[in-house]
């Protein structure tokens, strides 16, 4: 059976794209075949480079575009199955840019949770892993209907991937966002520090123990992370950082 991974994070630009990356590599390394869905894509537009795409870059792939047609077969080996649900261009939660962009009729006409969930299940007929990134945080609207990165997670049977940061005010961000989880019945997890600084301080230090604490408490698995600057440094550190991760990550169902 297919494994599906939701990466979400406890806000935007924690790092969620980077762990994905670094996952993606390692699961790749270990002979596993993987997709990647990001179901709205916002802030970006439509010749940019969207977060599949920097999932791709980061990792010297060639994207592999899947089209809901189903024009994409498996992908070979310097590719990168990648499909997005919508791509809108305002840098805004998808409901918000969609009604910039298009207003009602583009807020109605965003994917429902049903159609995430038919793509992801079109993506795990080609591949041995769907790893699903989210928008912003748990609790972003997908849907016009109010259906959440929470709602497609549950809906998709996913293993959560908990993305965190390790500076002054995460524990707050992390426990929210652990509790929600848990109580929507998301508890199959793991949380992750997106980017370790170079220099940490008392500050970190603590703020590592207090997070590892927090998974334990909440039955997720915890994993270290990534180190700052890990993105630029090319697939080949990308993959050997993602190693213990992916185990962590993705070891007790993979
Ligand atoms: N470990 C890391 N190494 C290098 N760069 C990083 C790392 N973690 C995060 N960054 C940088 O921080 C920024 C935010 O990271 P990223 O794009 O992965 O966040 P995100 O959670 O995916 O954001 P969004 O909500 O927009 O999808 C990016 O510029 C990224 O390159
Ligand atoms: C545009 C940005 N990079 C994200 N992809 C969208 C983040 C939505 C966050 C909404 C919020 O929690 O306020
Ligand atoms: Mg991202």
């Amino acid at each position: 059976m297919t494994l599906v991974l939701c990466v979400t994070g406890t806000d935007t630009d924690v790092g969620k794209t980077v762990v994905t990356a670094a996952l993606v590599a390692a699961l790749r390394a270990h002979g596993r075949s993987v997709a990647v869905y990001k179901p709205t894509q916002t802030g970006v537009s439509a010749a940019g480079e969207g977060d599949v795409d920097t999932v791709a870059r980061l990792l010297g792939l060639r994207v592999l575009r899947h089209r809901p047609s189903g024009v994409a077969g498996p992908p070979g080996e310097d590719e990168l199955l990648v499909a997005e649900g919508v791509r809108l261009g305002p840098p805004m939660a998808p409901v918000d840019a969609a009604l910039l962009e298009g207003g009602q009729s583009a807020a109605s006409a965003l994917p429902t949770l049903a159609q995430h969930v038919a793509r992801v299940g079109q993506l795990s007929a080609l591949v041995d892993v769907v790893v699903v990134e989210g928008a912003g945080g748990l609790l972003v609207d997908l849907t016009v209907a109010g259906e959440t990165v929470a709602d497609l997670a549950v809906a998709l049977g996913a293993r959560l991937v908990v993305v965190t940061r390790p500076a002054l005010g995460t524990l707050n961000h992390t426990a929210l966002t652990l509790e929600a989880a848990l109580r929507r019945g998301l508890t199959d997890g793991a949380l992750v520090l997106g980017s370790w600084p170079p220099d940490p301080g008392p500050l970190h230090h603590a703020n590592l123990t207090r997070l590892a604490e927090l998974a334990t408490r909440s039955g997720y698995a915890w994993a270290y992370g990534l180190q700052e600057g890990l993105g630029g440094r090319g697939p080949a550190a990308l993959q050997a950082a993602a190693v213990q991760l992916a185990h962590v990550v993705a070891g007790q169902r993979a």
